[in-house]
């Protein structure tokens, strides 16, 4: 297995350990070179300078080899200084120095070299570890250049470490993050707001080949001499997403099913209150005519059961009201929510495959429009739906770009739009799109946007189709938009 490499570099990386072998023959170079120097020095020095010419051999014996080349190198110095000497009485002094400044530049050799060792033992191990680990590890620096990339994020980005290390990691997501990135950095830099350091996001990753998948996304801060860099653990959704993807269509199968059972009882309970006020104005009616026709009229009576049967269909208004309300209702449990980020996760959900059928998707989120008032399960799913759907239309199409896009329209709305480019929506279904079961799949049971259509107008939007110019279809719906000062709202 490759060693995962940190191309961070240090300065004491020329002085890594050598073998002895290696530190004994530079040493023996530089000792030559010293005796060399020494040769072409003029006479007067004489003995001076004849040992300690040779403390730089020592120095370099040491700092590549510890304390056996050290010696080596002090040995060769004394034998050199000596032989070097050009009186009979060599420098007693000098000798004694040249062998302490010698001994010294050992130990420190020595010292230096254990540390080193122990360092970049430890250092290995670590790598070791990061290697086995199933998570890709990226290292970015302050500005958002990769430092390091392992070898779990090579395979999971398919960029080598050599090509990703230097670039922005930028490269590995799609837009809007890909230009906004840099800006997230500096935002956290101005306000110290942490909004994945610590709390972890599920977001869409990019491949080098362009496509998308999900991830999550850990990102832990440390600050060193060399200055501030975060670490980033991604991990691969797609599996997981895979099985939690099945569970939800499961769930949406239950929530179809649930739905029209309710919608079946509430037609019968909504038939049996209608029926006492329509009977009884079918009867004051039928009363009233008579009345009608006797010789006398008593327009008092008819006037009377006029009214009652007036009342009784303003109660039928009521009941027809109340249950409107209770439709509308349903179950939601709107709060403020994160709209970019609810998006992200539910396409993160529903482009899971999507790069099997060669689907490239494009994200165009407006930033403005961020805090919605909604059920984020529901609404999900309605994306999911959406989205799911595009995937499926464009399966026999030759391009195939999915578009999700998040506007403003307006202070109070927002509007995201599902774009295709499949071959769009046959003139016969159009009418009738949003009716329960009415398909234009395969598979299916055509309930999908009827109930998105029940989700969205319980939010009080509104859910439409048409047309887009690559000769897809572009679904939009509307959303409202929560401001601040507002309190999270259920289910008013
Ligand atoms: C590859 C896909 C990635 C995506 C889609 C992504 C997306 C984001 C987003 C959306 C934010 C801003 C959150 C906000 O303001 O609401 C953000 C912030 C940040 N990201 Fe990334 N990111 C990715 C990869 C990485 C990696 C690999 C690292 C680190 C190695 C990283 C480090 C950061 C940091 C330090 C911040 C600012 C601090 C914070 O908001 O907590 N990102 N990123």
């Amino acid at each position: 297995m490759r060693v995962f490499r940190s191309p961070i570099t240090s300065p004491s990386a020329l002085i890594r350990p050598h073998s002895p072998w290696i530190a004994a023959g530079a040493s023996l170079l530089v000792a030559g070179l010293a005796a060399l120097v020494r040769l072409q020095l003029p006479d007067p020095l004489d003995a001076q300078a004849s040992f300690l010419i040779f403390v730089p051999a020592v120095v370099v014996g040491a700092a590549l080899g510890g304390a056996g080349p050290g010696v080596f190198a002090t040995l060769l110095g004394l034998f050199g200084g000596l032989a070097l000497a050009r009186t009979t009485d060599p420098s007693w002094l000098e000798t004694l120095l040249f062998l302490i400044v010698a001994a010294a530049v050992t130990l420190g050799g020595e010292w230096f070299q254990r540390a080193h060792r122990e360092l970049s033992g430890r250092e290995t191990h670590l790598r070791l570890i990061l290697n086995t680990v199933p998570e890709a590890m990226i290292l970015i620096d302050d500005k958002g250049v990769m430092r390091a990339f392992s070898p779990a994020a090579e395979r999971l980005f398919g960029w080598t470490a050599d090509e990703a290390v230097g670039r922005n990691v930028s490269v590995l997501m799609p837009s809007p993050h890909r230009e906004a990135h840099d800006g997230y950095l500096e935002r956290y830099y101005r306000t110290g707001e942490r909004r994945i350091i610590g709390l972890g996001r599920v977001v869409v990753g990019e491949r080098r080949d362009g496509s998308t998948f999900p991830m999550e996304l850990s990102v832990g801060e440390m600050r060193t001499a060399e200055g501030r860099f975060f670490t980033g653990f991604v991990r691969d959704l797609t599996e997981r997403q895979q099985a939690e993807a099945r569970l939800q269509e499961l769930q949406a199968d239950l929530v179809r099913v649930s739905r029209l059972t309710a919608l079946g009882e509430m037609a019968s309970a909504l038939a049996h209150e209608l029926n006492q006020p329509l009977t009884a104005i079918a009867n004051y009616l039928k009363g009233s005519r008579r009345l009608l026709a006797a010789e006398t009229v008593p327009l008092e009576r008819v006037a009377d059961a006029v009214d009652r049967a007036a009342e009784q269909a303003l109660r039928a208004g009521v009941i027809i009201r109340r249950l409107r309300d209770f439709v509308a209702r349903g179950e939601t449990e709107r709060r403020i929510e994160d709209l970019p980020k609810l998006v992200e996760e539910a396409s993160a959900l529903a482009l899971v495959g999507a790069r099997e059928h060669g689907v490239r998707v494009r994200f165009d989120v407006d930033p403005a429009a961020d805090r919605v008032a909604a059920d984020k399960v529901q609404v999900q799913q309605v994306l999911l739906n959406l989205i799911r759907n595009a995937v499926d239309v464009m399966e026999d199409a030759p391009v195939r770009d999915l578009g999700i896009t998040v506007a403003t329209i307006d202070d109070e709305h927002v509007r995201i739009t599902v774009s295709d480019t499949g071959a769009g929506i046959l003139p016969e279904v159009a009418d009738q799109l949003f009716q329960p079961f009415v398909t234009t799949k395969r598979t299916g049971m055509g309930v999908g946007l009827s109930i998105s259509r029940t989700i969205i107008e319980a939010h009080g939007g509104r859910i439409w189709f048409e047309a887009n110019d690559a000769g897809g279809t572009d679904f939009h719906f509307t959303l409202q938009r929560a401001h601040l000062e507002e309190e999270p709202v259920d289910g008013e």
